[in-house]
């Protein structure tokens, strides 16, 4: 259907409109694989399975993840192969390797990839920077695209409660005439609350910007800032992590998440109204040239360039490690894990 978020009209697809049933009547003849058990691979495959699709999961054997899959009750020889076995029984590849892993495995994929197959993956990064990536899908499969909007684990937590996140959808080869059908049932299939309508590029230079911005990145510095100028001026570590984290997550982010900014703002004192609408101006204008200069470098595949390379080094998880354990260690997250203990509903 088409909605209007603001002034602008979208293509949006709900389950109402695309209930499941019919995402199963679309794919009663596929076989999906889904290839690469990280983050994405577990969540959506579980779902999928859950929903009664005919579902495999191709992972490298000897791997922990392959263990995990294991775990997670996806049967060795039946239900669980090789990655390149499941991409010869798969009649729709969904590709979640890790978008460096990709580039490996992509040969493979290739090989396998006969008429009338879908190549599905749920981030434009491949297919977009296929300079770097070498990936450049035959011309007579579908290549579509479901980006669930937030992590794997939390399209499986919230597909477990009932409830569904969204997802974008595109299409950016329809050879078989039923790329459309496919790519929304898959979308539907793998839990998403609803799916709105993208292409390739624009998914992936939005995603790599949200999440090395307002997402991740920026969210970090802009609470190292804040923690940081508070503890210079004599605050205590617990004052400091609550006014700077534990508030925003556990009090004002489920208000602005239930009903917006402005009742967020509506639901605090007048004082702080006051302050905060003189305030976030400065701040936007702030950041701003940081979000201009990140969109840049998204926009001219530096940020591709960068993640292919630091991802395909062979030290890439140890390296990796080190980082996060300067994050953990860093006195704002170590009050954190404190202050975490001390939630009633953790004791
Ligand atoms: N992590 C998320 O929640 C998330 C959210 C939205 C979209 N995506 C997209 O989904 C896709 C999968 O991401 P992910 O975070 O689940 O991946 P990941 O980094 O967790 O890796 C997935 C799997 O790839 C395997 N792998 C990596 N390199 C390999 C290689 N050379 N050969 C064989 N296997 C290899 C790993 O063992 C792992 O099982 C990516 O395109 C990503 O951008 C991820
Ligand atoms: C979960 C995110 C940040 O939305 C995703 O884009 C990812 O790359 O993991
Ligand atoms: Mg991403
Ligand atoms: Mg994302």
């Amino acid at each position: 259907m088409k909605l209007k978020f603001g002034t602008v009209e979208e293509n949006v697809v709900t389950r109402e409109e695309f209930p499941l049933e019919k995402a199963k009547e679309v794919l009663k003849d596929e076989v999906i694989a889904v290839l690469g058990y990280g983050v994405q691979g577990p969540g959506q495959a579980l779902n999928l399975k859950d929903n009664g699709f005919n579902v495999i999961v191709g992972q490298r054997k000897g791997s922990k993840t392959w263990d995990k899959a294991v775990a997670d009750g996806w049967v060795p020889g039946e239900t669980l192969f090789e990655l390149e076995e499941a991409c010869e029984r798969g009649t729709i590849l969904q590709f979640l390797l890790s978008d460096a892993g990709q580039i490996a495995l992509w040969p493979t994929v290739k090989k396998h990839l006969t008429p009338g197959k879908a190549l599905y993956f749920s981030h434009g990064f491949g297919i977009t920077y296929k300079d770097q990536t070498g990936i450049e899908p035959p011309k007579d499969v579908d290549v579509i695209l479901v980006a669930p909007k937030g992590s794997g684990t939390s399209l499986r937590r919230m597909f477990v409660e009932g409830r569904g996140l969204n997802s974008s959808y595109a299409i950016y080869q329809d050879a078989t005439g039923k790329a459309r059908d496919r790519v929304v049932a898959l979308g539907i299939g793998v839990g998403s609350g609803y799916l709105f309508e993208t292409d390739f590029y624009k998914e992936v230079t939005s995603d790599l910007t949200g999440e090395r911005g307002t997402l991740m990145g920026a969210i970090q510095g802009i609470f190292a800032a804040q923690y940081e100028v508070l503890r210079a001026n004599g605050h205590s570590p617990s004052e400091a992590f609550n006014e700077t984290v534990e508030e925003l997550t556990q009090s004002l982010m489920p208000l602005v998440a239930e009903n917006g900014m402005d009742w967020m703002y509506a639901n605090c004192s007048t004082t702080a109204q006051r302050g905060a609408l003189d305030w976030w101006k400065p701040f936007r204008d702030a950041s701003k040239p940081v979000f201009e200069k990140l969109y840049n470098s998204v926009k001219t595949g530096k940020e591709a360039a960068k993640s292919i390379e630091s991802n395909s080094k062979s030290d890439y998880r140890a390296k990796l490690e080190e980082e996060l354990k300067e994050l953990r260690e860093s006195e704002m997250w170590q009050a954190g894990a404190v202050v975490r203990k001390l939630r009633p509903e953790n004791n």
